[in-house]
Protein backbone atom coordinates (compact mmCIF):
# COMPACT_ATOMS: atom_id res chain seq x y z
CA UNK A 1 0.00 0.00 0.00
CA UNK A 2 1.45 3.34 -0.90
CA UNK A 3 2.14 5.54 1.70
CA UNK A 4 1.75 9.16 1.60
CA UNK A 5 1.40 12.58 3.49
CA UNK A 6 -0.85 15.58 2.78
CA UNK A 7 0.52 18.87 2.47
CA UNK A 8 -1.94 20.98 4.03
CA UNK A 9 -4.32 21.05 6.49
CA UNK A 10 -7.26 23.27 5.07
CA UNK A 11 -10.75 22.34 3.76
CA UNK A 12 -8.58 21.20 0.58
CA UNK A 13 -6.54 19.12 2.29
CA UNK A 14 -10.13 17.15 4.00
CA UNK A 15 -11.58 16.49 0.49
CA UNK A 16 -7.96 15.34 -0.25
CA UNK A 17 -7.94 12.61 2.37
CA UNK A 18 -11.44 11.28 2.38
CA UNK A 19 -10.45 10.51 -1.25
CA UNK A 20 -7.15 9.06 -0.52
CA UNK A 21 -9.16 6.96 2.43
CA UNK A 22 -11.16 5.51 -0.38
CA UNK A 23 -8.42 4.88 -2.78
CA UNK A 24 -6.70 2.35 -0.34
CA UNK A 25 -3.67 4.76 0.57
CA UNK A 26 -2.10 4.52 3.99
CA UNK A 27 -1.90 8.28 4.91
CA UNK A 28 1.06 9.29 6.92
CA UNK A 29 -0.49 12.34 8.03
CA UNK A 30 -0.23 15.93 6.95
CA UNK A 31 1.83 19.02 7.49
CA UNK A 32 0.70 22.66 8.04
CA UNK A 33 1.97 25.84 9.76
CA UNK A 34 -0.10 24.77 12.55
CA UNK A 35 -1.84 21.56 14.09
CA UNK A 36 -5.55 21.47 12.82
CA UNK A 37 -5.80 18.29 15.18
CA UNK A 38 -6.98 14.64 13.27
CA UNK A 39 -8.50 15.23 10.23
CA UNK A 40 -10.74 12.59 9.02
CA UNK A 41 -8.07 10.12 11.54
CA UNK A 42 -4.85 11.94 9.74
CA UNK A 43 -2.46 12.83 12.14
CA UNK A 44 -0.57 16.33 12.17
CA UNK A 45 3.16 15.60 11.41
CA UNK A 46 4.50 19.04 11.82
CA UNK A 47 5.47 21.94 9.49
CA UNK A 48 7.01 21.43 6.04
CA UNK A 49 10.34 21.38 7.97
CA UNK A 50 9.92 17.60 8.88
CA UNK A 51 10.03 16.34 5.10
CA UNK A 52 13.40 16.44 4.65
CA UNK A 53 14.20 14.16 7.62
CA UNK A 54 10.68 11.77 6.52
CA UNK A 55 11.94 10.80 3.27
CA UNK A 56 15.58 9.80 4.52
CA UNK A 57 13.53 7.70 6.81
CA UNK A 58 10.83 6.16 4.43
CA UNK A 59 12.41 6.70 1.08
CA UNK A 60 9.10 5.32 -0.37
CA UNK A 61 7.14 7.60 0.89
CA UNK A 62 5.04 10.27 -1.78
CA UNK A 63 3.36 13.55 -1.33
CA UNK A 64 0.80 15.31 -2.41
CA UNK A 65 0.08 19.40 -2.18
CA UNK A 66 -3.85 19.56 0.01
CA UNK A 67 -3.16 23.17 -0.38
CA UNK A 68 -6.20 24.71 -2.32
CA UNK A 69 -6.30 27.33 -5.15
CA UNK A 70 -8.04 30.31 -5.61
CA UNK A 71 -6.18 32.75 -7.65
CA UNK A 72 -3.67 32.35 -10.72
CA UNK A 73 -0.31 32.09 -8.50
CA UNK A 74 2.07 29.43 -9.12
CA UNK A 75 2.67 28.14 -5.44
CA UNK A 76 1.53 24.75 -5.51
CA UNK A 77 3.73 23.65 -8.52
CA UNK A 78 6.73 25.49 -6.90
CA UNK A 79 6.16 23.57 -3.67
CA UNK A 80 5.76 20.20 -4.80
CA UNK A 81 9.32 21.45 -7.40
CA UNK A 82 11.07 21.39 -4.23
CA UNK A 83 9.76 18.15 -2.24
CA UNK A 84 10.14 16.14 -6.19
CA UNK A 85 13.87 17.80 -5.74
CA UNK A 86 13.58 15.83 -2.21
CA UNK A 87 13.18 12.80 -3.46
CA UNK A 88 9.00 12.58 -3.09
CA UNK A 89 7.21 10.76 -5.88
CA UNK A 90 3.94 12.76 -6.45
CA UNK A 91 1.25 9.79 -7.78
CA UNK A 92 -1.87 11.12 -9.86
CA UNK A 93 -4.86 10.69 -6.88
CA UNK A 94 -8.52 9.55 -8.63
CA UNK A 95 -11.77 9.02 -6.95
CA UNK A 96 -12.78 5.74 -7.06
CA UNK A 97 -16.06 7.91 -7.53
CA UNK A 98 -14.70 9.41 -10.82
CA UNK A 99 -14.96 8.92 -14.34
CA UNK A 100 -11.20 9.24 -16.42
CA UNK A 101 -11.90 7.18 -19.92
CA UNK A 102 -9.31 5.62 -22.61
CA UNK A 103 -6.38 7.53 -23.44
CA UNK A 104 -6.18 10.02 -21.11
CA UNK A 105 -2.63 11.11 -19.39
CA UNK A 106 -2.57 12.59 -16.02
CA UNK A 107 0.32 14.28 -14.56
CA UNK A 108 2.07 13.44 -11.09
CA UNK A 109 0.33 14.82 -8.37
CA UNK A 110 -3.17 15.99 -10.46
CA UNK A 111 -5.99 15.14 -7.83
CA UNK A 112 -9.43 14.22 -9.88
CA UNK A 113 -12.45 14.22 -7.00
CA UNK A 114 -15.53 13.00 -6.41
CA UNK A 115 -17.93 12.70 -9.69
CA UNK A 116 -15.12 14.46 -12.04
CA UNK A 117 -15.39 13.42 -15.66
CA UNK A 118 -12.19 13.41 -18.10
CA UNK A 119 -13.17 12.42 -21.49
CA UNK A 120 -10.62 10.21 -23.67
CA UNK A 121 -8.08 11.99 -25.33
CA UNK A 122 -7.32 14.52 -22.42
CA UNK A 123 -3.79 15.20 -21.05
CA UNK A 124 -4.06 16.97 -17.81
CA UNK A 125 -0.53 18.69 -16.16
CA UNK A 126 1.35 18.17 -12.68
CA UNK A 127 -0.51 19.46 -9.68
CA UNK A 128 -3.65 20.39 -11.13
CA UNK A 129 -7.64 19.55 -9.03
CA UNK A 130 -10.48 18.57 -11.16
CA UNK A 131 -12.71 19.23 -8.28
CA UNK A 132 -15.96 18.21 -7.77
CA UNK A 133 -18.07 17.38 -10.24
CA UNK A 134 -16.36 18.83 -12.97
CA UNK A 135 -16.39 17.68 -16.51
CA UNK A 136 -13.44 17.90 -18.93
CA UNK A 137 -14.41 17.05 -22.38
CA UNK A 138 -12.80 15.11 -25.14
CA UNK A 139 -9.30 16.22 -26.21
CA UNK A 140 -8.87 18.81 -23.79
CA UNK A 141 -5.44 20.00 -23.05
CA UNK A 142 -4.60 21.03 -19.18
CA UNK A 143 -1.15 22.57 -17.95
CA UNK A 144 0.46 22.10 -14.86
CA UNK A 145 -0.88 23.84 -11.64
CA UNK A 146 -4.51 24.15 -12.71
CA UNK A 147 -7.91 24.23 -10.44
CA UNK A 148 -10.94 23.24 -12.23
CA UNK A 149 -13.11 24.29 -9.69
CA UNK A 150 -16.59 21.97 -8.62
CA UNK A 151 -18.80 21.74 -11.09
CA UNK A 152 -16.98 23.35 -14.04
CA UNK A 153 -17.54 22.18 -17.51
CA UNK A 154 -14.67 21.99 -19.85
CA UNK A 155 -16.34 21.33 -23.29
CA UNK A 156 -13.89 19.21 -26.02
CA UNK A 157 -10.89 20.35 -26.96
CA UNK A 158 -10.15 22.94 -24.51
CA UNK A 159 -6.82 24.26 -23.58
CA UNK A 160 -5.66 26.06 -21.04
CA UNK A 161 -2.32 27.26 -19.49
CA UNK A 162 -0.25 26.59 -16.11
CA UNK A 163 -1.60 28.37 -13.06
CA UNK A 164 -4.99 28.89 -14.25
CA UNK A 165 -8.10 29.01 -12.22
CA UNK A 166 -11.39 28.18 -13.63
CA UNK A 167 -14.21 29.15 -11.22
CA UNK A 168 -16.87 27.04 -9.64
CA UNK A 169 -19.56 26.31 -12.39
CA UNK A 170 -18.00 28.41 -15.03
CA UNK A 171 -18.20 26.97 -18.55
CA UNK A 172 -15.66 26.99 -21.72
CA UNK A 173 -17.15 26.28 -25.13
CA UNK A 174 -15.74 24.06 -27.23
CA UNK A 175 -12.25 24.58 -29.05
CA UNK A 176 -11.05 28.01 -26.89
CA UNK A 177 -7.82 28.25 -25.39
CA UNK A 178 -6.93 30.36 -22.39
CA UNK A 179 -3.52 31.48 -21.72
CA UNK A 180 -1.21 30.28 -18.49
CA UNK A 181 -1.90 32.36 -15.22
CA UNK A 182 -5.45 33.24 -15.96
CA UNK A 183 -8.31 33.90 -13.38
CA UNK A 184 -11.75 33.10 -14.78
CA UNK A 185 -14.87 33.72 -12.11
CA UNK A 186 -17.21 31.15 -10.97
CA UNK A 187 -19.86 30.48 -13.14
CA UNK A 188 -18.62 32.86 -16.01
CA UNK A 189 -19.11 31.52 -19.76
CA UNK A 190 -15.56 31.89 -21.89
CA UNK A 191 -16.37 32.25 -25.43
CA UNK A 192 -13.77 32.53 -27.38
CA UNK A 193 -9.71 32.90 -26.89
CA UNK A 194 -7.90 34.27 -23.89
CA UNK A 195 -4.66 35.65 -24.87
CA UNK A 196 -3.80 37.88 -22.20
CA UNK A 197 -3.53 36.99 -18.26
CA UNK A 198 -5.92 38.47 -15.97
CA UNK A 199 -9.47 37.95 -14.36
CA UNK A 200 -12.43 37.58 -16.44
CA UNK A 201 -16.08 37.52 -15.54
CA UNK A 202 -19.48 37.45 -17.21
CA UNK A 203 -20.96 35.75 -19.55
CA UNK A 204 -19.42 36.24 -21.98
CA UNK A 205 -16.56 36.36 -20.00
CA UNK A 206 -14.52 39.76 -19.99
CA UNK A 207 -11.64 41.27 -18.54
CA UNK A 208 -11.85 43.34 -15.35
CA UNK A 209 -8.12 43.21 -14.64
C1 LIG B 1 -14.09 23.65 -3.06
C2 LIG B 1 -13.90 25.19 -3.27
O1 LIG B 1 -14.36 26.01 -2.51
S1 LIG B 1 -13.07 25.67 -4.69
C3 LIG B 1 -13.16 27.43 -4.70
C4 LIG B 1 -13.29 27.93 -6.09
N1 LIG B 1 -13.42 29.38 -6.02
C5 LIG B 1 -13.93 30.12 -7.00
O2 LIG B 1 -14.37 29.62 -8.00
C6 LIG B 1 -13.92 31.60 -6.79
C7 LIG B 1 -13.65 32.37 -8.08
N2 LIG B 1 -13.59 33.78 -7.76
C8 LIG B 1 -14.49 34.68 -8.22
O3 LIG B 1 -15.44 34.36 -8.96
C9 LIG B 1 -14.26 36.11 -7.74
O4 LIG B 1 -15.52 36.77 -7.64
C10 LIG B 1 -13.30 36.89 -8.69
C11 LIG B 1 -11.87 36.39 -8.40
C12 LIG B 1 -13.62 36.68 -10.14
C13 LIG B 1 -13.36 38.39 -8.42
O5 LIG B 1 -13.09 38.64 -7.09
P1 LIG B 1 -12.54 40.07 -6.65
O6 LIG B 1 -11.20 40.26 -7.29
O7 LIG B 1 -12.60 40.15 -5.17
O8 LIG B 1 -13.51 41.09 -7.38
P2 LIG B 1 -14.80 41.83 -6.80
O9 LIG B 1 -15.60 40.93 -5.92
O10 LIG B 1 -14.34 43.14 -6.29
O11 LIG B 1 -15.64 42.04 -8.13
C14 LIG B 1 -15.26 42.95 -9.15
C15 LIG B 1 -16.45 43.08 -10.09
O12 LIG B 1 -16.64 41.84 -10.80
C16 LIG B 1 -17.93 41.28 -10.51
N3 LIG B 1 -17.76 39.84 -10.33
C17 LIG B 1 -16.96 39.22 -9.43
N4 LIG B 1 -17.02 37.90 -9.61
C18 LIG B 1 -17.87 37.68 -10.61
C19 LIG B 1 -18.32 36.49 -11.21
N5 LIG B 1 -17.89 35.32 -10.82
N6 LIG B 1 -19.19 36.61 -12.25
C20 LIG B 1 -19.62 37.84 -12.66
N7 LIG B 1 -19.22 39.00 -12.11
C21 LIG B 1 -18.36 38.91 -11.10
C22 LIG B 1 -18.39 41.96 -9.22
O13 LIG B 1 -19.79 41.98 -9.13
C23 LIG B 1 -17.78 43.34 -9.39
O14 LIG B 1 -18.58 44.07 -10.29
P3 LIG B 1 -18.82 45.66 -10.05
O15 LIG B 1 -17.45 46.28 -10.15
O16 LIG B 1 -19.72 46.01 -11.17
O17 LIG B 1 -19.42 45.77 -8.69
Amino acid sequence: MDRVVVIGGGGHAKVLICVLKKSGYDIAGYTDRQNNGLILGAPYLGNDSILAEMIRKDAGCRAIIGIGKIDASDRRIRLQNELLALGYGFPPVVSPHAVVNEEVRLGAGTAVLDGVVVNSGSQIGRACILNTNSTVEHDCRIGDNVHIAPGVTLSGGVAVGDNCLIGTGANVIQGVGICPNCLIGAGSTVVKDITIPGTYVGNPAKRIR
